[in-house]
């Protein structure tokens, strides 16, 4: 029996690698991309219906899961695969990032970050133990490292000093985690868009060692140039053997050039999130179902796209029941734009397998058009 938790790349294509993880709860294709599941839940999808679009694996959310329903309740229903009907693979996050963004009277020390809930004001902790509590107490199967995500633009002091808390925090993190079969723990590579601090942090986290490595400090502002330039080096100083995992991106064109640049793995809220406001995503561009000139169209999204809203719904029913706030709106834009990045994922690891990672890439650029289509 091989490892419970193991990363495999069957090809690779300059930088862009394919291959797959295996766990215990089901294999993750990668390049791949995860849907985000915030409170148990992908908005607007049941569980049936993102596995139906392609994904292998969800994101969690550790800063409202434990402030809602709480990670001890969840655990006591039997953990978050069952409590949200969700059977292959979860990866949640640790806080750090979103307590920083979402939660009221932060205090960060060396010890943690002491904060009030957005939701009712009461008081928690997040540490690099407690944070492994919270995942451990979820059931999650890919665990990420307690660390600090420095705000873009800061200076280089302002970076090597969170860089190295966040080092200190990932042994931390690592120490807490234990020796945990089939659950795998990832460490988060920091150090803004500085080589020398993106070099010292992917050491320190290869001297503690983890299952997994991500490229945290990014998508935070920077814009595409400046994360590409990052990314033209920052994801070979991490292990060849190990999945790299770029977080919180990103745009259909964003994820392409992670893809050519070694990432393995990415999660954002855009394709769901955006779902929800009416702005679809397609291999032709960007679609605002909302704009008036859809009101009579009866094409579909995307006549090349196999999800329900492409097969059964025209423009101008989406047009119609987006303006009239209709909840079926959210849940076919949602679908359509999980099942086109979905499509997305696999049009690359199909690519890279054959060897032509820079055809997908040129015909990708060149079917998409500039502005709403
Ligand atoms: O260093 C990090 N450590 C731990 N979690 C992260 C999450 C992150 N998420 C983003 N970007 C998210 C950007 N989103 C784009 C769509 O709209 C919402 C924000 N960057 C991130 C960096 C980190
Ligand atoms: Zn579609």
């Amino acid at each position: 029996m091989g490892d419970l938790f193991e990363f495999h790349v069957t090809a690779t294509d300059g930088a862009a690698r394919t291959g797959a993880i295996s766990t215990p709860r089901g294999q993750i294709r990668t390049p791949a991309f995860m849907p985000v599941g915030t409170a148990a839940t992908v908005k607007a999808m049941l569980p049936e219906s993102v596995a139906a679009t392609g994904a292998d694996i969800l994101l969690g959310n550790t800063y409202h899961l434990m402030l809602r329903p709480t990670a001890e309740r969840i655990a006591r229903l039997g953990g978050l695969h069952a409590f949200m009907n969700w059977t292959g693979p979860i990866l949640t996050d640790s806080g750090g990032f979103q307590v920083m963004s979402l939660a009221d009277l932060r205090k960060l020390t060396e010890e943690g970050v002491t904060f009030r809930s957005h939701v009712d004001g009461s008081k928690h902790v997040l540490s690099p133990e407690r944070s492994m509590e919270i995942q451990k107490l979820l059931g999650s199967d890919i665990v990420m490292c307690f660390d600090e995500c420095p705000a873009l633009p800061a200076t280089r002091d302002r970076i090597a000093e969170s860089m190295r808390l966040s080092m200190r925090w990932a042994d931390r993190s690592k120490t807490a985690f234990g020796d945990r079969p089939g659950h795998a723990l990832f460490g988060i590579q920091q150090g803004g868009l500085e080589r020398d601090f993106r070099e010292e942090s992917a050491d320190a986290l290869k001297a503690i060692g983890f299952d997994g490595y991500a490229v945290g400090g990014l998508a935070v502002g920077e814009g595409q140039e400046a994360m590409f330039a990052c990314l033209d080096y920052a994801p070979a100083m991490l292990p060849q053997d190990k999945p790299r995992y770029l977080m919180g991106v990103g745009k259909p064109d964003d994820i392409v050039g992670a893809v050519k640049r070694g990432i393995d793995m990415m999660d954002c809220v855009l394709p769901s999130r955006s779902g929800r406001t009416g702005q679809a995503w397609t291999r032709m561009g960007q679609i605002n179902i909302k704009n008036a000139r859809h009101a009579d169209d009866p094409r579909p999204l995307d006549a090349d796209c196999s999800c329900p809203a492409c097969r059964s719904y025209s423009r101008a029913y989406l047009h119609h029941v987006f303006r009239a706030g209709e909840m079926i709106s959210g849940m076919l834009l949602t679908w359509h734009n999980l099942h086109y990045y979905q499509e997305l994922m696999a049009g690359m690891r199909a690519a890279i397998a054959e060897g032509r990672f820079a055809g997908f890439e040129a015909d990708f650029h060149a079917r998409r058009a500039d502005g709403d289509i």
